[in-house]
């Protein structure tokens, strides 16, 4: 995944060997913290091994003084495009975003207890209104989508729905000494939101800061032209569509940005997984046959340079091959990484005489702030899950369509948006 970020974005982490006692005791211990819905999966207690990574909350760099307080952003921006693959069989899937199309289904199991409004396509749209639309959303019902950390420790974000107004006045507090470093401003519903203000500026400008260049910059997934940019069921994109703009002012993301990065990597998702499958199962079909061959085709790895060389075949034009299946099946893996991270952007205030002009700096109205962003949960997802991403796909877009009332068409809604723009007179005859 170093490729699509950068070495800059992506820690590595140390493998660390741990005595299986420890690793028990540690299970026990976290398993009341733990979010019930991630209660159904384990700790690996048995291989006695982990993973040692950075604390990326309160990462410390050399843009960071190490007294410094910081402040850390989590989103998990999830997918940011609609399909645009010909094996797509619903037309819904051009229209509504799998986000949100999912959210209907998360909410009749009960993961989660209202819909969102927030779409990742408003967040990759690289509009400064849509992203922030997209931010506040983020903030008003955070989900597993949002986090925000002050010195390590989790002050917003993860817990069970609460009242948002009295959860925006005590985040407000918390970030008032960042953001209004001498005071200035007075309490009440107003300096929360011009807060919440600065905080969402902040970060539209962080995700939209230019990052390091990587390898598989040159590939060019992102397409100009294919695929819809807005999503009928962001809020935010019905009200530009009730307007008649049918294609939201995209100003598009910068080639540089971690935002565009992220999406490039979730677009070797080429084919969408009712394309995706077929080839899975060509591949599954030839492993049942020649199980000795798992290796040989690198179905748990090693991820070398050969691996990634295969992946930079953007073909579409299936030739039968099991070549060509086991590549389409490899890149949707490391799109389906892509579509499930987090991006941490850790912020520390920095004084006006501190910032030189090589570190970069996001300016706020009354702070400025030295950053960092990094990418996490970037282990890749495994072939096995394939079957599963194939049997949700279908369960999700069922539901939306038995449950969720189609939209008007625009152009209709257009000329009848209001029950009351047009009155029918019945005269008696
Ligand atoms: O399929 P999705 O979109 O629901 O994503 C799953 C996530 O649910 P979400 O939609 O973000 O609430 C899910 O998130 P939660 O654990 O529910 O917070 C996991 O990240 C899951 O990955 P894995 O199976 O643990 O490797 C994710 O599964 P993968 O699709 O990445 O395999
Ligand atoms: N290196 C890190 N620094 C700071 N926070 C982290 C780090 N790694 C993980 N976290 C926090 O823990 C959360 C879960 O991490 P992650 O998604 O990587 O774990 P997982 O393997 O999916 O979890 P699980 O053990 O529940 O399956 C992240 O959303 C983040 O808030």
């Amino acid at each position: 995944m170093t490729e699509f970020f950068g070495e800059n974005y992506v820690h590595h982490g140390e493998v660390v060997q741990l005595p299986l006692d420890f690793v028990k005791q540690l299970c026990l211990k976290i398993q009341a913290e733990r979010p019930e819905s991630r209660c159904d999966k384990d700790l690996d207690t048995l291989s006695g091994y982990a993973m040692c990574l950075p604390n990326l909350t309160r990462l410390h760099t050399s843009h960071f003084a190490e007294h410094r307080p910081i402040l850390c952003v989590e989103i998990k921006p999830k997918c940011g495009f609609i399909p645009f693959s010909r094996h797509v069989t619903q037309e819904m899937k051009h229209k509504v975003c799998r986000y949100c199309m999912h959210q209907h289904l998360k909410v009749a199991t009960g993961k989660w207890k209202q819909i969102s409004k927030y779409c990742p396509l408003d967040l990759f749209s690289g509009n400064k209104q849509r992203m922030h639309f997209a931010l506040k959303s983020l903030l008003q019902e955070a989900q597993n989508n949002l986090k925000i950390f002050k010195n390590g420790e989790l002050i917003y974000g993860c817990g069970d729905q609460r009242d948002t107004a009295a959860d925006w006045n005590e985040l407000a507090c918390h970030l008032k000494p960042f953001f209004y470093p001498s005071n200035g401003l007075v309490g009440g519903p107003h300096c929360t939101g011009t807060i919440i203000k600065e905080l969402i500026h902040v970060i539209t400008l962080t995700l939209l800061s230019s990052t390091d260049k990587c390898r598989a910059g040159d590939m060019r997934l992102v397409p100009s032209s294919q695929g819809r940019s807005c999503c009928e069921a962001s809020p935010f994109s019905k009200e530009l569509l009730r307007n008649g703009k049918s294609h939201a002012e995209g100003s598009g993301l910068p080639r540089g940005c971690l935002l565009y990065k992220t999406l490039q990597a979730q677009m070797l998702d080429l084919l969408d997984i009712e394309g995706l499958y077929p080839l899975y199962r060509r591949v599954e079909r030839h492993l049942q046959e020649f199980p000795e061959e798992r290796d040989l085709l690198q179905i748990d790895g090693p991820y070398n340079e050969a691996f990634y060389q295969k992946l930079r075949d953007l073909s579409t034009e299936d030739d039968g091959t099991l070549a060509y299946a086991l590549t389409k099946v490899q890149q949707y893996r490391v799109a389906m990484t892509a579509k499930d991270c987090s991006i941490m952007i850790a912020l520390s205030p920095c004084l006006q005489d501190e910032c030189s002009d090589q570190r970069p700096v996001i300016p706020a109205s009354r702070a400025r702030f030295a950053f960092s962003v990094s990418v996490l949960d970037l282990d890749l997802k495994p072939y096995e899950s394939i079957p599963h991403q194939h049997k949700l796909d279908g369960k999700i877009v069922s539901y939306y369509l038995k449950n969720v009332p189609p939209k008007k068409e625009p152009g209709k809604a257009g000329l009848l948006a209001e029950p009351d723009d047009c009155t029918l007179v019945l005269h008696k005859v």
